[in-house]
């Protein structure tokens, strides 16, 4: 075992920035968070200050070194995982963001996909990045921005403007902008990296006008990538998307392994090996990290309104005043009353990919109260789980045996029992949600020999809860087809 007695995780999530401590057991020594402003400019519209997100995480980072009593000296290392696709580009010289980061929930970048859409590219996307034409991913987004920030396109031009995601974004800062870099499940969501050759993909670039200049080196997910210098030079050795951290934190190294994070948003992930496994049912196909932290393939089912649901009956409707109060109060009442609540408040994204879609209620009565929009708002986040599974059980052709769940609204008991009754799948819940955090943690011990292997990360691992449906098969399948019925009422295409 290595002297250095700790792994410093960041987890920079759309709606916080976590930094977790861990100990050579995998168990949490502390954790500081800090939520950040989102910002809408204009009907779907998202965007994040991307100082203000490097303040926060670095605030949290100093927070839970002083709150622990821990020094530099004593971290073996730092992974990083972070929201993925959110875009930011930054001057190279002064470091200063150009424009506020275009976030993954933003839709403005929707006509650029029709365009892409109608000059015939939708195949070729989807062969050479695994993705479909869809604003969700970072390559409209930097194009946007080249386009319609002043001057922007002449500094590209020149060579002074640097793009990234938030890892990249946030090891620049980390090594006061020596290393400008991201990792291969991060680049697998920009629209412009080729998951075939793991390049960047040139014809990609030339569609949408981005110099190359711009790009980050693509490494591996577990390696050292550079030091921290943070009091003390430390190590920045893991890094991953979020949803590929997670992936790893629960353990899915190998093929045919499945995890469902319930956060902001739903991501389903079923790690396919070395086989790049292309969905007929909509679903992504992208880059993960395999047992060895080397590159292996993914399956992804992608919902955009997860937790975010929840937050919105908080913030908006006021039904609620915490996000743990769903659960008592969806279970106060018997069933939805035939209320349900179809959450495409910024479209829909898989299976439907249907951009211009948006959030429906439907079955309300005289009857309907709070109880039951709550309700279908929690049954909803497990109905589009379920069209998530039963795409990829169909793609990959084979019948789960458990689900492993994560993320905030994964502590809602009403929710997991709900999804594992909708799905008729056991759903499997670890001790410690924040696996998004540990996976990162993972990556970075692995690359540093804080831990030796697999088995060992497998070791740190316990599970604490299981759900068993019960809910009998016709009254599941009729509840399912009310769903696909509210589902149509909100799409706009067929
Ligand atoms: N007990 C709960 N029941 C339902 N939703 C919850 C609960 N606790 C948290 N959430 C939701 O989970 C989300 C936070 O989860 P988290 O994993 O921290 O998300 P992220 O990493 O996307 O910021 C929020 O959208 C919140 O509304
Ligand atoms: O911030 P989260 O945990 O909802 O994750 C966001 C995803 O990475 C978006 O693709």
């Amino acid at each position: 075992m290595s002297k250095l007695s700790y792994i410093l995780a960041l987890d920079q999530g759309t709606t916080s920035s976590r930094a977790i401590l861990f100990d050579h057991q995998a168990r949490v020594v502390g954790v500081a968070q800090r939520e950040f402003t989102q910002h809408y400019p204009q009907a779907g519209w998202v965007e994040h200050d991307a100082t203000e997100i490097w303040a926060t995480q670095r605030a949290t980072l100093t927070e839970v070194l002083a709150k622990t009593g821990v020094r530099p000296s004593q971290l073996a290392g730092i992974g990083i995982t972070n929201q993925r696709e959110t875009t930011v580009v930054w001057n190279r010289h002064t470091g200063q963001p150009i424009h506020n980061a275009i976030v993954w929930q933003c839709r403005r970048t929707a006509a650029i996909c029709e365009q892409l859409k109608q000059q015939g590219l939708t195949d070729e996307i989807k062969q050479r990045t695994g993705l479909v034409p869809d604003a969700y991913f970072s390559g409209t987004k930097l194009r946007w921005l080249l386009d319609n920030v002043p001057g922007a396109r002449e500094q590209a031009d020149a060579g002074d403007l640097l793009f990234g995601t938030i890892d990249t974004w946030l090891v620049w800062k980390l090594t006061e902008g020596r290393v400008h870099v991201t990792d291969y499940t991060n680049a697998s969501r920009t629209l412009l990296f080729n998951i075939n050759t793991l390049e960047w993909d040139p014809l990609l670039l030339e569609t949408l006008n981005i110099p190359a200049s711009l790009l980050p080196e693509v490494k591996p997910s577990s390696r050292v990538y550079g030091d921290a210098d943070i009091g003390g030079k430390v190590p920045i050795a893991g890094m991953a998307g979020d949803q590929q951290a997670a992936l790893f934190g629960q353990l899915c190294f190998n093929k045919g392994m499945v995890k469902n994070t319930y956060g902001t948003g739903c991501f389903m992930l079923m790690n396919t090996g070395q086989q790049k496994v292309e969905s007929n049912h909509g679903l992504l196909t992208t880059l993960a990290v395999g047992a060895d932290g080397g590159v292996s393939y993914a399956l992804e089912g992608s919902v955009f309104m997860g937790g975010a649901i929840i937050q919105w009956l908080r913030d908006e409707l006021g039904l609620i005043a915490h996000a743990k109060d769903s659960e008592a109060c969806a279970n106060a009442v018997a069933s939805t009353n035939g209320v349900y609540l179809v959450p495409a408040f910024t479209g829909l994204g898989a299976p439907y990919w249907d951009a211009y879609a948006k959030g429906t209620i439907t079955g309300l009565t005289r009857g309907a109260n709070r109880h039951h929009i709550v309700r279908a708002a929690l049954e909803a986040i497990a109905f589009q789980s379920r069209d998530l599974l039963d795409a990829m059980q169909q793609d990959a052709g084979l019948r789960l045996a458990a689900l492993k769940v994560d993320g905030g609204a994964a502590a809602n008991n009403f929710l997991m029992q709900f999804q594992a009754d909708i799905t008729h799948t056991r759903v499997v819940r670890p001790a410690l949600l924040e696996t998004t955090a540990l996976g990162a943690a993972f990556l970075a011990g692995l690359a540093t020999g804080f831990w030796q292997n697999t088995t060992q990360l497998a070791q740190c691992v316990s599970i604490v809860q299981a759900f068993t449906p019960t809910m009998p098969n016709d009254e599941r399948e009729a509840h399912y087809q009310g769903w696909q019925a509210a589902v149509a009422r909100a799409r706009t295409e067929p």
